[in-house]
C-alpha cells in the first residue's frame, strides 16, 4: 500500500480574517514653505492625518487626508462605524460612515472621511489578493502618471514670529515674473515636469499675466495653467482670458460660482477648469447646464475615494468634459493613491497637480517607490498601494503636531500676523 500525500490547499482568507479589527488615526504636522495664494500664505506647518486600518489576520492598509479638529472628530466617528466590516465591503463602509456622521454635514466632508478609509481598504485588498490597487480599479491604462510643476508666489522665508527665528528654504523668493521663472527652472530641472501651473490670485491680474508671458518665453511650447482661486470678477476674468488667449491650456477657477464661471466660459477661448465650483457629484448637472466648466479637477480625497474618482472620469467622458487632478499639501500615501487611480482612469486628459515638491522631503513613506522621472511617477508594482510606512518619521511628525497644538489650516490668519489689514474677501479684482 502506498501512502498518499495530501498537499494542503493554499489558505484563502475568510470574511472573518478580513474584518476590520483596529483603526489608528494619527494626526501629523510637517513643514511647508511660505506659499502665497488668494486667501493668504501657507503656515510653517501643514496638519494632515495618517490612517492605519488592520484586519483580523494582521493585514495593514494606509490612508492619508487633510487634518483639523473637525476632520479628526469625523474620522473617529467613521472608524467606529466600520469596525467588523470586511475590507472588501467598501460600499457598506460608505453607507455606515454616512449614517454615523452628523446628518448636517455636506457631501464634501462625508466624501473626504470615507475616502481615507476606502484607500486603506483597497491597500489591504491588494495585500490580501497579491494585486496592486490600480489592478483592483480595473488595471492601468498608463504605466506612469504625468504631473505638472505647481508654482507659487512665495516669500523667501517664514518671518521670525513669537520669539521663534525665521525659517528659510531652498526655493528662495518668487514675487515677480523673474522669480517665478527661476522657481520653474529649479522645479523642472529636479522633477522633469512637462507642464506648468501657476497659483495666482496673489497680485493684480496684469502682473500675473506678465508671469505667464515670462513662463511662455522661458518654456516655449510647454502647456501652462493659471489658477487664481476665484480672485477675479466675471469682467476681470473675461479680460484675463482675452489677454492670455493662446497661452493657457486651461484657466482654473477665475471667478466664484457656477453662474459666474458660465459667463466667463461663454467668451473665453480656452477651457475653464475647476476644483471649486464643481466639487461633488451633485454639482455636475447644473455645471453642465450652464456650461460653467470644460475640465473638472478630480481629487480622490474629496470625491469619495478611488472608485468614485473613476466614476467621475466616466461622467466627464459622457458630457465631453476633460479631467485633471487637484492636490493640496500632501505626502506619499496620498501620492501613491493619486498615481494608482490616475493610472486606472482612461478619462484623465491632463497632467495631475501635486504639492509633493514642496512637501515630499517630510515623507512618512519609505523612499524608493515614488520617484519623479521626466515629470511622471511610475505606478508602484508592490501589492496594494505598493508603499511602506516609515514609523520613526510618523512618530516624529506626530510629536510635531502635538507640540504645535494645531486645530485647522488658517492661511488668512497667518497672513494677518504680518499684514494686519489683509482680508480674504473674494473676488478681489
Ligand atoms: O488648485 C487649487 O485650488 C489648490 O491647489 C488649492 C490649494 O489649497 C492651494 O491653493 C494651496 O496650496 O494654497
Ligand atoms: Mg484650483
Amino acid at each position: 500500500m502506498t501512502a498518499s500525500t495530501t498537499v494542503p490547499a493554499p489558505s484563502t482568507p475568510t470574511a472573518t480574517d478580513l474584518a476590520i479589527t483596529d483603526i489608528t488615526i494619527t494626526p501629523i504636522a510637517f513643514s511647508d514653505p511660505p506659499l502665497l495664494n488668494a486667501v493668504g500664505v501657507h503656515e510653517p506647518l501643514v496638519h494632515r492625518v495618517v490612517i492605519e486600518v488592520r484586519t483580523a489576520n494582521g493585514l495593514l492598509g494606509l490612508g492619508e487626508c487633510s487634518g483639523g479638529s473637525t476632520r479628526l472628530k469625523n474620522l473617529a466617528a467613521g472608524a467606529n462605524a466600520i469596525k467588523g466590516v470586511s475590507i472588501f465591503e467598501t460600499s457598506r463602509m460608505e453607507q455606515l460612515i454616512n449614517q454615523a456622521l452628523d446628518p448636517g454635514l455636506g457631501a464634501f466632508e462625508r466624501a473626504a472621511v470615507f475616502s481615507a478609509f476606502e484607500v486603506a481598504a483597497l491597500d489591504i485588498q491588494g495585500h490580501a489578493t497579491g494585486r496592486t490597487v490600480s489592478e483592483l480599479l480595473g488595471g492601468t491604462v498608463r504605466d506612469e502618471v504625468p504631473f505638472s510643476a505647481y508654482l507659487f508666489y512665495k516669500w523667501a522665508e517664514h518671518p521670525a514670529l513669537d520669539g521663534k527665528p525665521a525659517i528659510t528654504d531652498d526655493w528662495g523668493e518668487a514675487l515677480d515674473p523673474a522669480g517665478i521663472v527661476r522657481q520653474a527652472q529649479k522645479m523642472i530641472s529636479e522633477y522633469g515636469f512637462k507642464s506648468i501651473k501657476l497659483k495666482g490670485g496673489v497680485f493684480p491680474p496684469a502682473q500675473e499675466i506678465e508671469a505667464i508671458q515670462a513662463l511662455r518665453d522661458a518654456f516655449p511650447g510647454m502647456p501652462l495653467r493659471l489658477d487664481p482661486n476665484t480672485a477675479w470678477t466675471v469682467e476681470t476674468s473675461r479680460w484675463v482670458a482675452r489677454e492670455t488667449e493662446g497661452l493657457l491650456e486651461y484657466l482654473e477657477d477665475p471667478t466664484p460660482g457656477l453662474e459666474g464661471m458660465g459667463e466667463v466660459a461663454a467668451t473665453a477661448a480656452m477651457p475653464l477648469a475647476t476644483n471649486m465650483c464643481v466639487v461633488a457629484f451633485e454639482h455636475i448637472r447644473r455645471g453642465v447646464e450652464l456650461g460653467s466648466v470644460q475640465v473638472i479637477l478630480g481629487d480622490h480625497h474629496y470625491w469619495g475615494g478611488l472608485r468614485h474618482t473613476r466614476e467621475l472620469g466616466a461622467i466627464c467622458e459622457t458630457f465631453g468634459l476633460g479631467l485633471s487632478m487637484h492636490s493640496n499639501s500632501h505626502l506619499g500615501i496620498s501620492l501613491a493613491a493619486m498615481v494608482h487611480v490616475a493610472a486606472a482612469t482612461p478619462a484623465l486628459t491632463y497632467a495631475c497637480d501635486t504639492h509633493y515638491p514642496w512637501n515630499g522631503h517630510n515623507d512618512v513613506v519609505k523612499p524608493g517607490t515614488l520617484r519623479f522621472v521626466d515629470g511622471s511617477v511610475r505606478v508602484p508594482t508592490g501589492t496594494g498601494l505598493g508603499i511602506e510606512l516609515d514609523r520613526e518619521k510618523l512618530a516624529e511628525l506626530h510629536r510635531q503636531y502635538l507640540d504645535a497644538r494645531m486645530t485647522a489650516r488658517d492661511d488668512t490668519g497667518y497672513m494677518q500676523r504680518f499684514v494686519p489689514e489683509y482680508t480674504a474677501d473674494l473676488p478681489r479684482w
